[in-house]
């Protein structure tokens, strides 16, 4: 027989919006049980966007050097993994322990269990032995873990993934990355700066698919200059692992059949969602789901919210953050904005940066809009110019017509994640395309090139 406790909320999992919705809810007044049966505060600062950055930080300055030489004589480095390795198990991670956001959690007055979380009817929470009652009810923030893609041999062999890759020591002599979306390729270039021969294995038909051809474009350009292998269209066939060395048999886009021997392989292939085993058949939902449904108000059903990951609309910090602030809202009885996700921002730090928000030209004419697009190259306009050896990149508007304003825009280059946030305000707050041209951009910006794409929408 279980012991049974009334709550007011349980929040079921905590990444970075569990973290936060039950640390504002406590404050608030009310009963919280957060349930996390890994790490508080979830992939982000443990094996995600933190750890991550912090690696492509220590890269960049290495690339940077090599740049010396076409702008003012030489620099030599000599590049040593151990230091990032070192300060993301100390800074970041706390050697991936979380007992400082544990006890941050309970200081705000979260009562918190570390288990595996389940629901058992509308309101209702199992974690071993204890049935949680809540009066307001459930909220789900069970994120993502790493997905293993059917290949031929992989599941047999000690491959990485980025949790793996995240907690190195060591910078592997050479490394396959299977997969070349956003972790698959941050992670290929930083350890390629840090001297890892690395080969890039991407099934689609360019790295970044989810963003614009041209970003892609740029960005396998920068890759194959810095003497990344990226090998896209191609297909995994078969992978083995013998005396430390792995064995990855690939057909290349051109159906060339190719081996790629490598001390690591990193396989970066997406994720799946962690919903098989969180009782959703017993409050009336699909166990099987890829994403759980939600409204406006991140409202799931009876007394159940979700949100981050889970909810399928971007798996992004920021995300799981803006939706734990309307759940939040919506279970406190307080009034919206409710979810709208027209403007959502993503940058992809590699070098150079994906900067993007709203749709792709492809997802807005797929949407049915009148569009109208405007590009221009950063190197042509005087600050990319100026930058000389790094400078590339690329500034894409993406215009409803007939509305005349932005409903997607992308911006590459070395600040192209920055660039990105006046683009972010005007896809967000609808400005009319006619009152950006208005507007003086100081010289010479990068973010003056979105001036030229603005006129280029007109050629
Ligand atoms: C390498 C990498 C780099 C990234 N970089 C960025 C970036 O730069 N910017 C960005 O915005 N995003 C980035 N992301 C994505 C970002 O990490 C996620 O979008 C973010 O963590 C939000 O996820 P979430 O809130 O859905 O939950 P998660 O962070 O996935 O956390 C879910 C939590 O739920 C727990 N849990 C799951 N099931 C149960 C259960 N049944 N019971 C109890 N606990 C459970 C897990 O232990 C976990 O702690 C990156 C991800 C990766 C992997
Ligand atoms: N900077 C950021 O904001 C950031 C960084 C990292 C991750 N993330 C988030 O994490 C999520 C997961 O990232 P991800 O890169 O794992 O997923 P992803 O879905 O973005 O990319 C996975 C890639 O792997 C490819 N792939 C799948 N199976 C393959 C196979 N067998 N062989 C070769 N390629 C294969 C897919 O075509 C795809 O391009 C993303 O959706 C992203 O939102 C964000």
């Amino acid at each position: 027989m279980s012991a049974e406790q009334q709550v007011d909320l349980v929040v079921i999992g905590l990444g970075p919006g569990g973290e936060h919705l039950a640390t504002e809810a406590a404050r608030a007044g009310m009963r919280v049980v957060g349930v996390d049966e890994r790490l508080v505060g979830g992939e982000c600062p443990y094996y995600g966007c933190i750890p991550s950055k912090m690696m492509i930080r220590a890269a960049n300055p290495l690339a940077e050097a090599h740049r010396v030489a076409a702008l003012a004589g030489s620099a030599t480095t000599a590049p040593d993994f151990s230091v990032v390795a070192r300060r993301i198990r100390e800074e970041a991670t706390d050697d991936w322990d979380d007992t400082v956001a544990v006890e941050r959690l309970e200081k705000a007055g979260v009562v918190f269990v570390r288990g595996h979380g389940r629901l058992a009817g509308d309101g209702v929470v199992e974690v071993g032995g204890t049935r949680y009652v809540a009066s307001v009810g459930v909220v789900l923030n069970t994120g993502t873990a790493p997905a293993t893609p059917p290949v031929d041999g992989l599941a047999d062999t000690p491959f990485w993934t980025n949790r793996e890759a995240l907690r190195a020591t060591e910078a592997p002599r050479s490394l396959v990355v299977m997969g070349g979306g956003a972790i698959g390729a941050e992670l290929a270039q930083a350890f390629s700066r840090f001297g890892t021969r690395v080969s890039l294995v991407e099934a689609a038909p360019r790295i970044l698919a989810l963003e614009e051809p041209e970003a892609s474009v740029v960005v396998a350009k920068a890759f194959a200059g810095e003497g990344i292998q990226v090998l896209a269209g191609a297909k995994v066939g078969r992978v083995a692992h013998a005396d430390g060395r792995f064995a990855v048999t690939v057909t290349d886009g051109d159906g060339t059949a190719l081996e790629l021997g490598a001390d690591r392989l990193l396989v970066a292939a997406g994720r799946r969602p962690n919903l098989a085993d969180v009782g959703l058949d017993t409050v009336g939902l699909d166990p099987a789901a890829r994403s759980v449904d939600v409204d406006e108000r991140m409202r799931a059903g009876e007394r159940l919210w979700a949100i981050g990951d889970i909810t399928g609309k971007g798996a992004f910090t920021h995300l799981s953050m803006y939706q734990a602030g309307i759940a939040l809202r919506d279970l406190t009885g307080a009034d919206g904005p409710w979810a709208s996700y027209h403007a959502v921002p993503r940058v992809t730090y590699t070098d150079p940066e994906v900067g993007a928000v709203g749709m792709t030209e492809q997802q807005a004419r797929d949407a049915g809009v009148d569009v109208r697009t405007g590009s221009t190259a950063l190197g042509t306009s005087s600050r990319g110019w100026i930058h000389g050896p790094g400078g590339e990149g690329v500034v894409k508007l993406v215009e409803d017509r007939a509305a005349g304003h932005l409903v997607g825009a992308t911006s590459v280059g070395p600040t192209g994640g920055e660039v990105l946030s006046m683009l972010a305000t005007a896809v967000h707050a609808k400005v009319p395309t006619a009152v950006l041209r208005e507007q003086v951009l100081a010289y010479p910006t990068f973010h003056r090139a979105v001036g030229t794409a603005l006129a280029d929408l007109d050629a």
